[in-house]
Protein backbone atom coordinates (compact mmCIF):
# COMPACT_ATOMS: atom_id res chain seq x y z
CA UNK A 1 0.00 0.00 0.00
CA UNK A 2 1.36 3.43 -1.22
CA UNK A 3 2.78 5.48 1.97
CA UNK A 4 2.48 2.74 4.51
CA UNK A 5 6.22 1.94 6.30
CA UNK A 6 6.01 -1.37 8.12
CA UNK A 7 9.10 -1.16 10.31
CA UNK A 8 10.49 -4.15 12.26
CA UNK A 9 12.66 -3.61 15.26
CA UNK A 10 14.89 -6.89 16.85
CA UNK A 11 13.13 -5.99 20.21
CA UNK A 12 11.46 -3.03 21.81
CA UNK A 13 14.44 -1.97 22.59
CA UNK A 14 15.62 -0.93 19.25
CA UNK A 15 12.03 0.41 18.75
CA UNK A 16 11.75 2.34 21.62
CA UNK A 17 14.31 5.24 20.52
CA UNK A 18 13.04 5.60 16.78
CA UNK A 19 9.10 6.18 18.21
CA UNK A 20 10.79 9.04 20.40
CA UNK A 21 12.66 10.00 17.33
CA UNK A 22 9.22 10.06 15.23
CA UNK A 23 7.29 12.19 18.00
CA UNK A 24 9.95 14.85 18.67
CA UNK A 25 11.22 15.19 14.96
CA UNK A 26 7.50 15.48 14.23
CA UNK A 27 7.17 18.07 16.79
CA UNK A 28 9.86 20.07 15.63
CA UNK A 29 8.79 20.25 12.04
CA UNK A 30 4.91 21.21 13.40
CA UNK A 31 6.09 24.06 15.69
CA UNK A 32 8.32 25.55 12.36
CA UNK A 33 5.37 25.03 10.78
CA UNK A 34 2.36 26.09 12.75
CA UNK A 35 3.52 26.87 15.75
CA UNK A 36 2.07 23.61 18.10
CA UNK A 37 2.49 20.08 18.37
CA UNK A 38 -0.38 18.46 18.54
CA UNK A 39 -0.32 14.92 19.47
CA UNK A 40 -3.08 12.11 20.21
CA UNK A 41 -1.90 9.29 22.57
CA UNK A 42 -3.43 5.87 22.95
CA UNK A 43 -3.46 3.76 26.42
CA UNK A 44 -2.38 0.07 26.73
CA UNK A 45 1.52 -0.78 26.43
CA UNK A 46 2.34 2.30 24.54
CA UNK A 47 2.08 4.34 27.91
CA UNK A 48 5.05 2.98 29.66
CA UNK A 49 7.33 2.38 26.48
CA UNK A 50 6.77 5.86 25.18
CA UNK A 51 7.00 7.43 28.43
CA UNK A 52 10.37 6.07 29.10
CA UNK A 53 11.56 6.55 25.79
CA UNK A 54 10.76 10.20 25.31
CA UNK A 55 12.31 11.22 29.15
CA UNK A 56 15.57 9.89 27.83
CA UNK A 57 15.71 12.40 24.76
CA UNK A 58 17.62 15.08 25.66
CA UNK A 59 16.40 18.51 25.83
CA UNK A 60 13.24 17.48 25.23
CA UNK A 61 10.68 20.74 25.27
CA UNK A 62 6.96 20.11 25.60
CA UNK A 63 6.32 23.71 25.95
CA UNK A 64 4.56 24.09 22.41
CA UNK A 65 2.77 20.25 22.54
CA UNK A 66 -1.29 20.30 22.80
CA UNK A 67 -2.03 16.31 23.74
CA UNK A 68 -5.17 14.62 23.83
CA UNK A 69 -6.22 10.65 23.79
CA UNK A 70 -7.38 8.70 20.79
CA UNK A 71 -9.21 7.03 23.13
CA UNK A 72 -9.95 6.97 27.23
CA UNK A 73 -11.92 4.66 29.47
CA UNK A 74 -14.22 6.37 31.72
CA UNK A 75 -12.86 5.79 35.25
CA UNK A 76 -11.47 8.57 37.68
CA UNK A 77 -7.93 9.55 36.76
CA UNK A 78 -6.40 7.41 40.16
CA UNK A 79 -8.06 4.44 38.40
CA UNK A 80 -5.09 2.14 37.27
CA UNK A 81 -7.39 1.99 33.64
CA UNK A 82 -7.19 5.90 33.30
CA UNK A 83 -5.19 6.18 30.38
CA UNK A 84 -4.85 9.86 31.51
CA UNK A 85 -3.61 8.74 35.21
CA UNK A 86 -1.01 6.61 33.94
CA UNK A 87 0.38 9.44 31.55
CA UNK A 88 0.30 11.83 34.25
CA UNK A 89 2.20 9.64 37.11
CA UNK A 90 4.56 8.86 34.50
CA UNK A 91 5.30 11.22 31.89
CA UNK A 92 3.19 14.67 32.33
CA UNK A 93 4.47 15.51 35.84
CA UNK A 94 7.98 15.18 34.45
CA UNK A 95 7.70 17.37 31.82
CA UNK A 96 7.01 20.87 30.75
CA UNK A 97 3.53 20.14 28.65
CA UNK A 98 1.46 23.21 29.94
CA UNK A 99 -1.91 21.85 32.13
CA UNK A 100 -4.06 24.00 29.30
CA UNK A 101 -2.25 21.99 26.60
CA UNK A 102 -3.70 18.12 28.10
CA UNK A 103 -6.89 17.52 26.34
CA UNK A 104 -8.61 15.25 29.45
CA UNK A 105 -11.99 13.70 29.67
CA UNK A 106 -14.24 14.54 32.57
CA UNK A 107 -14.37 11.45 33.96
CA UNK A 108 -17.42 12.27 36.43
CA UNK A 109 -20.04 12.75 33.86
CA UNK A 110 -21.79 9.95 32.18
CA UNK A 111 -20.82 8.08 28.89
CA UNK A 112 -22.52 10.11 26.21
CA UNK A 113 -22.13 14.22 28.05
CA UNK A 114 -18.00 13.10 28.31
CA UNK A 115 -18.07 12.32 24.62
CA UNK A 116 -20.38 15.44 24.17
CA UNK A 117 -17.73 17.03 26.39
CA UNK A 118 -14.78 15.81 24.95
CA UNK A 119 -16.00 16.52 21.63
CA UNK A 120 -16.22 20.15 22.41
CA UNK A 121 -12.71 20.39 23.60
CA UNK A 122 -11.29 19.05 20.65
CA UNK A 123 -13.34 21.22 18.51
CA UNK A 124 -12.01 24.33 20.77
CA UNK A 125 -8.42 23.12 20.42
CA UNK A 126 -8.99 22.97 16.40
CA UNK A 127 -11.37 25.43 15.47
CA UNK A 128 -10.52 25.60 11.93
CA UNK A 129 -11.24 22.08 11.08
CA UNK A 130 -14.08 19.93 10.63
CA UNK A 131 -12.57 17.01 11.96
CA UNK A 132 -9.74 17.98 14.06
CA UNK A 133 -6.26 17.62 12.24
CA UNK A 134 -3.67 15.86 14.35
CA UNK A 135 -0.17 16.34 14.18
CA UNK A 136 0.59 12.89 15.19
CA UNK A 137 -1.74 10.08 16.32
CA UNK A 138 0.03 6.59 18.49
CA UNK A 139 -2.14 3.93 18.15
CA UNK A 140 -1.92 0.44 20.03
CA UNK A 141 -3.81 -3.05 18.33
CA UNK A 142 -5.61 -5.36 20.71
CA UNK A 143 -5.18 -9.14 19.53
CA UNK A 144 -8.60 -8.61 18.25
CA UNK A 145 -7.67 -5.84 15.58
CA UNK A 146 -9.51 -2.93 17.80
CA UNK A 147 -7.20 0.13 17.88
CA UNK A 148 -8.42 3.77 19.75
CA UNK A 149 -11.75 2.21 21.12
CA UNK A 150 -13.00 0.70 17.82
CA UNK A 151 -13.77 -2.73 18.26
CA UNK A 152 -14.50 -5.72 15.49
CA UNK A 153 -18.17 -5.47 14.25
CA UNK A 154 -18.91 -2.51 16.17
CA UNK A 155 -21.60 -0.02 14.61
CA UNK A 156 -19.07 3.03 15.60
CA UNK A 157 -16.52 1.30 12.75
CA UNK A 158 -19.29 2.93 10.14
CA UNK A 159 -19.70 6.35 12.28
CA UNK A 160 -19.20 9.30 9.63
CA UNK A 161 -20.03 12.41 11.38
CA UNK A 162 -18.80 12.43 15.08
CA UNK A 163 -15.55 13.23 16.05
CA UNK A 164 -15.51 11.39 19.46
CA UNK A 165 -17.80 8.66 20.48
CA UNK A 166 -19.28 7.29 23.37
CA UNK A 167 -19.28 2.86 23.50
CA UNK A 168 -20.81 1.56 26.47
CA UNK A 169 -20.63 -2.53 25.70
CA UNK A 170 -16.67 -2.39 25.21
CA UNK A 171 -15.83 -5.79 24.79
CA UNK A 172 -12.27 -5.19 26.67
CA UNK A 173 -12.81 -3.91 30.17
CA UNK A 174 -13.58 -1.21 31.53
CA UNK A 175 -16.94 -0.96 29.08
CA UNK A 176 -17.69 2.50 29.14
CA UNK A 177 -15.05 4.53 27.24
CA UNK A 178 -14.75 7.37 24.83
CA UNK A 179 -13.22 6.96 20.77
CA UNK A 180 -11.51 8.95 18.75
CA UNK A 181 -13.23 8.17 15.15
CA UNK A 182 -12.15 6.98 12.18
CA UNK A 183 -12.52 10.35 10.51
CA UNK A 184 -10.70 11.78 13.14
CA UNK A 185 -7.92 9.33 12.95
CA UNK A 186 -7.87 9.48 8.87
CA UNK A 187 -7.54 12.90 8.94
CA UNK A 188 -4.17 13.03 11.25
CA UNK A 189 -0.62 14.63 9.29
CA UNK A 190 1.16 11.12 10.71
CA UNK A 191 -0.08 8.11 12.23
CA UNK A 192 1.96 5.51 14.16
CA UNK A 193 0.95 1.77 15.48
CA UNK A 194 3.58 0.41 17.69
CA UNK A 195 2.78 -3.34 18.02
CA UNK A 196 4.72 -5.79 19.84
CA UNK A 197 5.21 -9.27 21.51
CA UNK A 198 3.97 -12.54 19.83
CA UNK A 199 0.54 -12.36 21.16
CA UNK A 200 0.01 -9.84 17.83
CA UNK A 201 1.56 -11.78 15.24
CA UNK A 202 -1.57 -13.29 14.00
CA UNK A 203 -4.02 -10.50 14.16
CA UNK A 204 -0.89 -7.97 12.71
CA UNK A 205 -0.46 -10.42 9.29
CA UNK A 206 -4.58 -9.96 8.70
CA UNK A 207 -4.47 -6.09 9.29
CA UNK A 208 -1.62 -5.68 6.79
CA UNK A 209 -2.17 -8.85 4.10
CA UNK A 210 -5.48 -8.97 4.13
CA UNK A 211 -8.03 -11.89 5.67
CA UNK A 212 -11.62 -13.19 4.49
CA UNK A 213 -14.55 -11.10 6.15
CA UNK A 214 -14.73 -7.19 6.73
CA UNK A 215 -11.33 -5.38 7.31
CA UNK A 216 -10.45 -5.37 11.31
CA UNK A 217 -10.45 -1.61 12.81
CA UNK A 218 -6.44 -0.90 12.48
CA UNK A 219 -6.94 -1.82 9.16
CA UNK A 220 -9.09 0.95 8.64
CA UNK A 221 -6.58 2.98 9.38
CA UNK A 222 -5.49 4.81 6.10
CA UNK A 223 -5.18 8.63 6.54
CA UNK A 224 -6.37 10.38 3.77
CA UNK A 225 -3.27 12.74 3.51
CA UNK A 226 -1.25 11.53 5.90
CA UNK A 227 1.85 8.71 6.51
CA UNK A 228 1.04 5.71 7.88
CA UNK A 229 3.98 3.76 10.40
CA UNK A 230 3.72 0.55 11.86
CA UNK A 231 6.57 0.06 14.34
CA UNK A 232 6.51 -3.76 15.02
CA UNK A 233 8.93 -5.51 16.74
CA UNK A 234 10.59 -9.34 15.39
CA UNK A 235 7.83 -11.40 17.13
CA UNK A 236 4.87 -9.44 16.11
CA UNK A 237 6.08 -9.77 12.63
CA UNK A 238 6.82 -13.22 12.61
CA UNK A 239 3.83 -14.00 10.36
CA UNK A 240 3.97 -11.03 7.76
CA UNK A 241 5.24 -12.31 4.01
CA UNK A 242 4.95 -8.74 2.73
CA UNK A 243 7.83 -6.96 2.08
CA UNK A 244 9.28 -4.55 5.28
CA UNK A 245 11.71 -2.63 6.55
CA UNK A 246 14.49 -3.81 9.18
CA UNK A 247 16.20 -1.33 11.29
CA UNK A 248 17.91 -0.99 14.16
CA UNK A 249 18.76 1.72 16.73
CA UNK A 250 19.74 5.39 15.55
CA UNK A 251 17.51 4.86 12.84
CA UNK A 252 15.23 8.01 11.92
CA UNK A 253 11.84 7.90 10.34
O1 LIG B 1 -7.85 -0.86 25.46
C1 LIG B 1 -6.98 -0.38 24.77
O2 LIG B 1 -6.20 -1.20 24.01
C2 LIG B 1 -5.47 -0.72 22.90
C3 LIG B 1 -4.35 -1.74 22.63
O3 LIG B 1 -3.60 -1.87 23.81
P1 LIG B 1 -2.31 -2.84 23.91
O4 LIG B 1 -2.02 -2.93 25.39
O5 LIG B 1 -2.70 -4.17 23.32
O6 LIG B 1 -1.20 -2.17 23.18
C4 LIG B 1 -4.95 0.68 23.13
O7 LIG B 1 -4.33 1.18 21.97
C5 LIG B 1 -6.11 1.57 23.56
O8 LIG B 1 -5.71 2.91 23.72
C6 LIG B 1 -6.64 1.05 24.86
O9 LIG B 1 -7.72 1.81 25.37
Amino acid sequence: MAGRRVVVFPSSVELGPVLAHLVTSRAEKAIVSHGRFTLGLSGGSLVSMLSKELLAMPDLDCSKWVVGFCDERLVSFDDPESTYGLYKSQLFSKVNIPDSGILTIDPSLSVNECAEDYTCKLKKAFPDDDFPVFDLLLLGMGPDGHTCSLFPEHPLLEETKKIVAPISDSPKPPPQRVTMTFPVVNSARSVAFVSTGGSKAAVLKEVLEGREGPALPAARVVPTNGELFWLVDEPAAASLTIQVERLVSGAKL
